[in-house]
């Protein structure tokens, strides 16, 4: 009997939805280098109004995709809705545009960022702007720009204003080499798609500023996420969540990895709950700054059994596609995010009784 980790109940739950603090340095990033950006090292700083009894000045970048909706609303739920910014280069949808403040923002363009974190007196930022791992590999000079000019832009501008940033990685991060069973935090990571290798970058960059600069970078790899009310945007794990949406519309779905192909899963809420926690965590209760999360780990022949125990008519046919199945069989199978449940008890909460997980 195969073993479906932690997913029976996010599955139910989407099938109902879809009817530094460590003061090495205090040099601040923009003296770095000779980047025209930069002004005189002895012009004087906006100093952040921010204190940790007010709410923060919320600014989500790339907010439009799968997770930035759910993210806004869970942020506008606890900062007040006018505190969290959405942004995007997209139209939002009219719901969207009337749940909250939206701006629109193109990371590429550097001024109007900043512009834009200094106008709103932004204290923290979430960067979800990226070419995910298969339309990265579909166009990798755009996937180059976004997710490694783009965070640059993000991370000087992060760190002239005092923002407290989070960037997500992934289990995209990891490549062929990496142990896959489980994968720890720290171990080798030789991604071989421009998605992980940009993500390795950003992990690195992060760290660097934080150590050198004292930049409050904070960074979690999430596994595939799966939800019922919002688009995947182009990765390897969308089949995902399009089991979902074809399971309730048209009762059928073409999967296009293997069956027996083991990915480390987790459901929205779960992610989300994770990075609001990482982001309110105290500073000295990191022992680092980019943690692995986990939750549950299955196959595409796991998930659409547990989905037709809910939807018994589906059918699910497979027609590989071969630039996601190569980078799949090069990703983890388990996550190991022990760390995070030790430092700042990361707990999931999409789980299987105990005696199923174990098969
Ligand atoms: N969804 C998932 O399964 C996972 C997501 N992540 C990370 O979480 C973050 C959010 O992921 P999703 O919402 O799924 O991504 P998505 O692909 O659905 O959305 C990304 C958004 O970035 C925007 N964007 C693209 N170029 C831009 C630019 N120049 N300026 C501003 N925005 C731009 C797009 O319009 C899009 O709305 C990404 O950084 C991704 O790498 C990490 C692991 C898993
Ligand atoms: C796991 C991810 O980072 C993303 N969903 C992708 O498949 O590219």
């Amino acid at each position: 009997m195969p073993i479906v980790k932690n997913v029976s109940r996010a599955v139910s739950q989407l099938l109902q939805s879809s009817g530094c603090g460590c003061g090495i340095s205090i040099v601040p990033v923009r003296c770095i280098g000779v980047s025209p950006r930069q002004v005189a090292s002895d012009a004087s700083f906006h100093s952040v109004s921010f204190s940790e009894s007010d709410h923060p000045r919320v600014l989500i970048t790339g907010g439009l995709g799968q997770l930035g909706v759910g993210l806004a609303k869970l942020l506008r739920k606890r900062f007040g809705k006018n505190n969290v910014i959405l942004s995007d280069i997209r139209k939002p949808a009219d719901h969207v545009f009337h749940s909250g403040p939206f701006i629109y923002s193109d990371i590429l363009d550097y001024k109007n960022l900043r512009e834009i974190v200094v106008n709103n007196r932004i204290t923290w930022l979430f960067h979800y702007s990226a070419l995910l791992s298969a339309v990265g590999e579909a166009n990798v000079p755009l996937a180059r720009a976004v997710n490694i000019t783009g965070l640059h832009n993000v991370l000087d501008i992060a760190a002239e204003h005092n923002l407290r940033l989070f960037v997500p990685s992934t289990i995209g991060a990891f490549g062929p080499t990496s142990p896959r069973d489980p994968t720890p935090d720290l171990c080798i990571q030789r991604p071989r798609t421009i998605y992980g290798v940009s993500k390795v970058h950003a992990e690195l960059m992060g760290e660097y500023y934080h150590y050198r600069y004292g930049l409050d970078f904070r960074c979690l790899r999430y596994p595939g996420i799966i939800s019922a009310d919002s688009q995947p945007g182009g990765g390897t794990t969308d089949y995902a969540v399009q089991i979902f949406h074809d399971a309730m519309k048209t009762g059928k779905f073409q999967c296009n990895l293997k069956p027996d192909t083991r990915l480390p899963m987790m459901y929205i809420d779960d992610c989300l709950k994770a990075t609001l926690e990482v982001m309110e965590a105290p500073a000295e209760a990191l022992s680092m700054r980019t943690y692995n999360i986990s939750a549950m780990s299955f196959t595409p022949e796991e998930l659409a059994q547990e989905v037709q125990k809910h939807v018994p008519e589906l059918q699910v046919t497979y027609n590989v596609d071969e630039v996601r199945q190569a980078i799949a069989d090069s990703w983890p199978m388990n996550f190991d995010d022990s760390n995070a449940r030790r430092d700042w008890g990361w707990k999931h909460d999409y789980d299987l009784p105990e005696e199923e997980s174990r098969g």
